[in-house]
């Protein structure tokens, strides 16, 4: 399996529009259509969620978006250099450890580093397995980090969340927003939500062949500005990140501040 289009100017690219146009796609002739006549665009720093019952055609259209598949109808434009793709199951089949395999792959992408990526994802206790010996989950990590090493425009993640431990499913998120900070497009097909609280995460769903973008949820309520009030908590210092990470993570944007000396 293909799992990176090569590029040669990744920055051209970054802060294109892709544009989908009526694309229809079959797996052969006289089969019916797994995607008719979908219609979308996707503008740097997009995010989507891309939700659909089993056997609706996700795993078809991301492998569309990502170029891997050709439209039987319609075009698919603007696509960013550089893809990442992270499939929903890593290809087992190839004779590499984990490392062997990145380090190829780094190669191939002209020396991107590998490494951090590797470290942020949970795997450097697997870096010495062959890849047919991995779980699903450690899978996917490689195959995350075989599609984050390049620094995609488009990242594709296909059912990411499936098999990774809490840890690693935690640091997903703030990966996704990485690469929409830098103009980067990222889709995701997800059953489990793990991206909802993603401020501005676009919903995307195929039913019956069709792409739908249902207006999404909306927004909680923002309070005014004379609502709002600042206030102090004294922590013990072991306990400031832990403290810091759990408010953000309810919404709130807590900071640390220094105490004047009294
Ligand atoms: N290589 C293939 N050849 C023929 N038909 C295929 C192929 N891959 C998928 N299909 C069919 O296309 C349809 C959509 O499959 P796809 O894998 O895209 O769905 P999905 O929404 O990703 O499903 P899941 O949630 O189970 O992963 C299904 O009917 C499937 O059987």
């Amino acid at each position: 399996m293909l799992l990176f289009i090569p590029a040669r100017h990744p920055d051209i690219y970054r802060y294109t529009t892709m544009r989908l146009s009526k694309v229809s796609f079959r797996y052969r002739r006289r089969d019916p259509f797994v995607i008719q006549g979908a219609d979308a665009e996707l503008a740097p720093g997009d995010v989507v969620e891309l939700t659909g019952v089993n056997g609706a055609g996700k795993s078809t259209l991301l492998r569309l978006l990502a170029g891997l598949s050709r439209p039987t109808k319609g075009t698919i434009g603007g696509r960013p250099a550089v893809v990442g793709f992270a499939p929903d199951r890593f290809p087992a089949g190839q004779p590499f450890t984990v490392a062997a395999y990145l380090r190829h792959v780094s190669r191939m992408r002209g020396g991107a580093r590998w490494e951090p990526w590797a470290e942020r994802l949970h795997m450097e206790h697997l870096l010495d397995t062959p890849l047919g010996e991995l779980s699903k989950g450690g899978g996917h990590k490689v195959g995350l980090t075989q599609a984050l090493m390049a620094e995609p425009g488009l990242l594709i993640m296909d059912e990411p969340f499936a098999g990774l431990d809490a840890a690693t499913r935690a640091v997903l998120p703030g990966l996704a927003t990485e690469v929409a900070g830098r103009g980067g497009i990222v889709v995701v097909s997800d059953h489990q939500g793990g991206l909802r609280g993603l401020p501005a995460l676009r919903h995307w769903t195929v039913a019956d062949g069709r792409l739908h973008e249902p207006s999404s949820p909306a927004p909680p309520p923002v309070s005014p500005p004379d609502e709002l009030v600042t206030v102090a908590v004294r922590v013990p210092a072991g306990e400031l990140p832990r403290f810091l990470a759990r408010m953000r993570g309810e919404g709130y944007p807590a900071r640390e501040i220094e105490e004047s000396a009294r």
